[in-house]
């Protein structure tokens, strides 16, 4: 069994709700304490989830509002899953006190300015800036392969028509009356994860493990036959070529966001916790 941890959690929206029951059930790789940053309007319903899910003879839960509280409470690890917004406001001071941040809305780093100050930040720190797989798959090999150069990577995200509501599509095209596959989006990873916040952080995981965000193709598809929330990528380099497709389940409570996505968090807590890495 692995070392308790103290795990801190920014956001109380789906990833993080459906997280927690995940952890709630993590017995082998235990967690002593969870913090949750959450919005104040959350905060009632956060505390009220905590105590009746998570907390427990070995477990303590706080609720907070504001980062210098979570900070206080000696987090070994935080994890972000609130949206590009909130890794600006929060993340860095977390890095700067030297603490190792997860960070799932990983589009935001499309900022290039925001990227640096996340660089500099965790390395005053002395702290790590994780990046999760998130819902696509094949990092690994991306990362590793690229570091050879001469990457060529061409991406296509496609999701049901409704996962791009709230979006720029709504502009372009009429999601409700769409009955075929449509692409509305060509262009940069950098430009797909600036206009697309809450759909496109896979366009920029593949940016930052691979050829970064200019040279990485990305298109978007509204698709009323898709099977899921669909990621499909090509690679080729000089040491490799590939192709993957992944067919995701999306989230009940969020259909933008895959549920595999929870699971990568999970994965990266369990990695921390636990005595082997994998
Ligand atoms: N890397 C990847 O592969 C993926 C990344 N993502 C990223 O994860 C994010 C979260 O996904 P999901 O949980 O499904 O989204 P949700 O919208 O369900 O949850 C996000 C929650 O965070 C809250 N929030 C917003 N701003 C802040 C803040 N400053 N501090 C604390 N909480 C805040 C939101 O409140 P309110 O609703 O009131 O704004 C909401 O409750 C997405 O926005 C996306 O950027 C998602 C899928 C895949
Ligand atoms: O969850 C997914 O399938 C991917 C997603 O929303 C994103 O890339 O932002």
């Amino acid at each position: 069994m692995g070392e308790p941890m103290r795990l801190g959690l920014i956001g109380f929206g789906n990833i993080a709700v459906t997280l927690l029951g995940q952890l709630a059930g993590m017995h082998d790789a235990p967690l002593e304490r969870l913090t949750v940053l959450c919005l104040p309007d959350s905060a009632d319903e956060a505390s009220a989830r905590l105590a009746a899910e998570f907390a427990g003879a070995s477990r303590e839960t706080a609720v907070v509002t504001d980062v210098q509280a979570l900070l206080a409470d000696r987090p070994d690890m935080v994890v972000e899953c609130a949206g590009h917004a909130a890794v600006v406001a929060h993340v860095p001071p977390v890095l700067r006190a030297g603490t190792d941040v997860v960070i799932v809305s990983i589009g935001a780093l499309a900022d290039a300015p925001l990227e640096q100050e996340l660089r500099n930040a965790a390395a005053e720190g002395k702290a790590r800036l994780i990046l999760p797989a998130g819902a696509v798959g094949g990092i690994d090999l991306l990362a590793a392969i690229g570091q050879a150069g001469g990457l060529e990577v061409r991406y296509r995200g496609l999701k049901p028509p409704l996962a791009w509501s709230g979006t720029p599509a709504e502009a372009l095209i009429n999601l409700g009356a769409l009955r075929e596959p449509k692409t509305f989006f060509t262009g940069t990873a950098r430009e797909a994860a600036q206009a697309y916040p809450k759909n496109a952080n896979v366009a920029a995981t593949l940016a930052l493990a691979g050829a970064g965000f200019e040279a990485t193709h990305v298109e978007l598809i509204a698709d009323p036959a898709a099977p899921g929330n669909v990621h499909e990528y090509s690679v080729v380099s000089p040491l490799a070529k590939y192709t993957m497709r992944i067919e995701n389940l999306p989230s009940a409570a969020n259909a933008k966001t895959s549920v595999s996505t929870v699971y990568s968090v999970l994965r990266e807590i369990r990695n921390r916790i636990g005595p082997v890495s994998i």
